[in-house]
């Protein structure tokens, strides 16, 4: 299924509107004639195997790629048509690419804040109390606000993590964009991070939220919908209740497999 109804154009709520984007690179196609629409309302989850293609349509969302062919809008700018650099304030990201990026030697706090002017670690700008409050703060709102002196170097994989999502949010983002925020974290660590998500999500001043993973278990409550991708093409896309069902799961992974729901939360595991 790939959203046969969508309209060429995105409507007054979207904040970011695919029609039949596709991405190619010499012979391989990494993404398919993807049809796809976020309104600013919704939380969703990409969700599929290695190589799917999930990582180059979150580059997409992020205003980082420009399809092969097709319509790509974001936050209501045609891709293409506009400087990137004009929408990419707006959008607030989280990823592995990113992560490896950072300066080593720079504080928690720091790689926070300089989010504000799109940069990795503090150059010369200056920063006002404001700004410094306002990282603190989501410092603290992802659990990590002990650790806000400390050298990003120095930090384990799954407190990069939290210190990278506070930065996506930094800038007060239309569009959130999280690429595998849960990957390489504990127990403890993944269910807290996915409770501290979940308020966000619930929060109705929360931006349009599009979060990355290979993992069921790992979609935090309160997600709205789900795009199911396989092999660069979407399986199932839409509301998460109606469409992440254990036929359309069992399809994009290629595997029979056993679907749970309790409590808002999701569990699979291969059927003998
Ligand atoms: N420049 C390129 N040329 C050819 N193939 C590429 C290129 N860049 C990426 N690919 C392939 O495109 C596919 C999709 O990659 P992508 O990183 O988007 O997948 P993904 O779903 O994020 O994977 P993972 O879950 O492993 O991170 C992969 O098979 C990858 O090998």
């Amino acid at each position: 299924m790939s959203a046969p109804n969508l309209s060429i154009a995105p409507g007054p709520d979207s904040v970011v509107h695919l029609f039949d984007v596709t991405v190619r690179r010499g012979p391989a196609v990494l993404l398919d004639a993807i049809r796809w629409n976020v309104d600013a309302d919704e939380r969703w989850v990409i969700l599929g195997p290695n190589g799917a293609g999930k990582t180059t349509l979150l580059q997409i969302a992020a205003a980082q790629l420009h399809p092969t062919s097709g319509r790509a809008h974001v936050l209501g700018s045609r891709l293409g048509a506009v400087a990137l650099a004009e929408i990419r304030p707006l959008i607030g990201l989280s990823s592995a690419a990113l992560a490896a990026r950072v300066p080593p030697q720079e504080t928690a706090r720091n790689v926070v804040v300089s989010a504000g002017y799109g940069v990795l670690g503090r150059w010369r700008e200056q920063y006002d109390e404001l700004d410094f409050g306002r990282a603190d703060e989501l410092l603290d709102a992802m659990g990590v606000a002990q650790l806000a002196d400390r050298r990003y170097g120095t930090l384990s994989e799954g407190e990069r993590k939290r210190v990278l999502a506070a930065r996506a949010l930094m800038t007060d983002p239309e569009l959130l964009l999280l690429d595998e925020p849960a990957a390489g974290l504990d127990l403890g660590g993944r269910e807290d991070l996915l409770r501290r998500l979940s308020v966000l999500a619930e929060h109705p001043a929360a931006p349009a939220t599009v979060l990355v993973t290979h993992h069921v278990e790992e979609i935090p409550t309160a997600f709205s919908h789900v795009l199911l991708l396989r092999e660069g093409r979407i399986v199932a896309a839409g509301p998460i209740e109606q469409t992440l069902t254990e036929a359309a799961l069992s399809d994009t992974f290629a595997m029979p497999l056993h679907l749970e729901q309790r409590d808002g939360r999701y569990f699979a595991h291969a059927t003998d």
